[in-house]
């Protein structure tokens, strides 16, 4: 089922009062839930894999006294941030959300933020995606006694619609994960105004002026990974990195059957960020050594095919991926239904040449009626170019609710629900994503010098471990920096870049204490927060399994063939905290 903006709600339909309660008209409300979704985008990029969420805090008087956003996972929550922000004019206020915030680690942050600061109002722009999350946050404020009013539930026009569309648009790849197997995925080029990406040279750079380039690297800013095929690196020796100054950065992939790639290429230099080379399996083996020997991630399908890659890189945890192919692989992507989106740059340039290249190869279409048409087009023009998009594939329709795994096995059996004896977890979001090292809880562990301070997550505590007890100046403030990284994620990013660059500030005994240290961290984080331990004990008798496909260490691997070493200490963990406790309640008997 697809969404339709079309659509028109019919009069009996429009139930939006023209004044409500907090004397906020229909259309301040919307203007503030599309404020909520514009500066959630702020973060575009930094937040991947959690949604993006804005909060704007309006008071009866319709001031703005607070706003917020979500700057990365295991930052402080939008509504923390708009709250702290708008302090005591909080009480009688309305908070306006993009979306309903997610209690995906056993608390309520958000929730509680609200409700302790006296907001007696919040507007919704939709639900959370995810079904184990879907509608919590707004049942536990009803019941707090706030009037929750959700776009398109409790207030629904032609006007709501579009605003609801904001929301829904500016977390638009997470909604796709929570719909379907595989990332949301646009495809980009540059062609002249004759329909060719090069010269039939081969020649392309450049086709689109400066000022479209700088709009790419928006692009990639906004993307988890940059796709090419084989063909582009021979030809361009590209870079693909994303140089509009600080934003993140996203991988890059390349897909190559042949493996008959240079030896040396841009691609090679991981300095700002790291090079997946997918391949089928076999191929060029020694030349697989030697991307291995630069750092390179090397992963083999049977059949290299842009579906099952994608499905891949869902399970990897991307969100998002821009392919920056040519017609050739963009074709196979098409075909493969892979594609969600098309940004297409037209320069007013004419270059000819029968065989030249253009955007889109074989698609096998014999008739102009199979043509695929483009929803929701826009047409934007950058100094000389014209930016052309639209979609391939309409937006899903999360209403009224997603599937869950057992109940898509009931309509489907040959989707294999996971066993009930082993719990998957990966992202924090997960069901069980708190069992994550990257969970946003801060945990109270020694630094360099012995001394118990916070350590923001366990992933920033692991990471700053690498570099502890090495007497050069350069560790110490390595360890610096990833005590300070703002989320799990850029710890995560410091801590094996400086690994891979420069492994001589790696303390020595580091592969014979890892396992340790992520133990300790682990018992600490698992002892102070009552709840997680809860969650922890409440999963006896499964097998708990670290469900990252590339990690062959913590993780279970993708054909389950990792050592998941996370699983194992969380294991070992509950068995002890089990055996505390029931040492306890038989202390207890005996006491009796
Ligand atoms: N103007 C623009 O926006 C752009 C222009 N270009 C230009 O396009 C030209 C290259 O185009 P093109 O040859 O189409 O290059 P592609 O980027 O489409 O690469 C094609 C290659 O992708 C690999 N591949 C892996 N899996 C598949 C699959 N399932 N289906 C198809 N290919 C697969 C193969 O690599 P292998 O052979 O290694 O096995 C194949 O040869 C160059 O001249 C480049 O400059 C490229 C990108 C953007
Ligand atoms: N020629 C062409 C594009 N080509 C794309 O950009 C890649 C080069 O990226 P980088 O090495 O990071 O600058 C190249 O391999 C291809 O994917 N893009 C455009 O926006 N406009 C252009 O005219």
């Amino acid at each position: 089922m697809a969404l339709s903006f079309a659509v028109v709600a019919s009069s009996s339909s429009i139930m939006c009062k023209a004044i409500n309660a907090n004397n906020h008209s229909h259309l301040q409300d919307l203007s503030y839930i599309k404020r909520a979704a514009l500066i959630s985008d702020k973060s575009a990029g930094f937040t991947s894999p959690h949604p993006n969420f804005g909060c704007v805090i309006v008071t009866p008087s319709v001031e703005v006294v607070g706003e917020g956003y979500l700057y990365a996972q295991g930052t402080k929550p939008a509504e923390v941030l708009a709250v702290e922000a708008a302090g005591e004019r909080c009480r009688g206020a309305t908070a306006y959300v993009n979306m309903e915030p997610g209690d995906c680690h056993g608390d309520d942050t958000a929730v509680s933020a609200l409700v302790q600061a006296g907001i007696t109002r919040a507007v919704i722009g939709m639900r959370h995606p995810l079904q184990h999350l879907r509608g919590n946050a707004i049942r536990a404020l009803r019941s707090q006694g706030l009037q929750v009013d959700v776009l398109g539930e409790d207030m629904q026009s032609k006007l709501v619609e579009e605003a609801r569309k904001a929301c829904l648009l500016v977390n638009l790849p997470f909604v796709h994960r929570a719909a379907s197997r595989v990332p949301f995925s646009v495809l980009k080029y540059a062609m002249t105004l004759d329909g060719k990406i090069a010269a039939s040279s081969g020649h392309a750079a450049w086709i689109s002026s400066k000022l479209s380039r700088n709009r790419v690297f928006e692009l990639r800013g906004r993307s988890d990974a940059i796709i090419v095929g084989g063909n582009t690196v021979r030809r361009d020796n590209p870079r693909l990195t994303a140089r509009h100054g600080g934003g993140h950065m996203p991988i890059r992939i390349v897909l190559s059957q042949s493996l008959d790639l240079p030896e040396e290429a841009n691609l090679w230099d991981l300095s700002d960020v790291s090079t997946v080379v997918v391949t089928q399996r076999g191929a060029r083996r020694s030349f697989q050594r030697y991307l291995a020997s630069k750092g390179v991630e090397v992963v083999e399908f049977d059949i290299l095919n842009p579906r099952d890659v994608m499905e891949y890189f869902h399970d990897r945890g991307y969100l998002s991926i821009l392919w920056e192919c040519g017609g050739t692989l963009a074709a196979s992507a098409i075909s493969s239904g892979v594609i969600h989106k098309v940004f297409a740059f037209v320069a007013p340039k004419i270059i000819g040449g029968k065989n030249a290249p253009s955007p889109v190869g074989e698609l096998g279409m014999v008739e102009m009626s199979q043509a695929l048409d483009l929803i929701d087009v826009c047409f934007e023009q950058i100094g000389p170019d014209m930016l052309i998009s639209g979609f391939l594939q309409p937006i899903p329709d999360l209403t009224p609710t997603i599937p869950s795994e057992d109940e898509t096995f009931a309509i489907d059996p040959t989707v294999a629900p996971f066993e009930t004896s082993i719990i998957f977890f990966y992202k924090t979001w997960d069901l069980y994503g708190a069992f994550s090292n990257f969970s946003p809880h801060p945990i109270q562990m020694p630094d360099e010098d012995g001394n118990y301070v916070t350590w923001i997550s366990v992933e920033h505590y692991y990471q700053a471990n690498k570099f502890i007890g090495v007497s050069n100046p350069l560790a110490r403030e390595c360890i610096d920096k990833i005590k300070s990284a703002k989320s799990p994620e850029e710890a995560a990013r410091m801590g094996r870049l400086t690994q891979r660059q420069q492994p001589h500030l790696v303390r020595s005994d580091w592969e014979s204490v890892k396992i340790d240290v992520m133990y300790r961290a682990l018992k600490c984080k698992f002892s102070i927060y009552p709840h997680l331990n809860s969650m922890l004990l409440s999963t006896a008798g499964s097998v708990l399994v670290e469900a990252s496909p590339h990690d062959l260490f913590w993780g279970g691997g993708r054909d389950g063939g990792g050592l998941n070493y996370l699983g194992r200490l969380l294991m070992k963990l509950r068995s002890e905290f089990l055996g505390e406790s029931s040492a306890a309640s038989e202390n207890t008997c005996i006491a009796l």
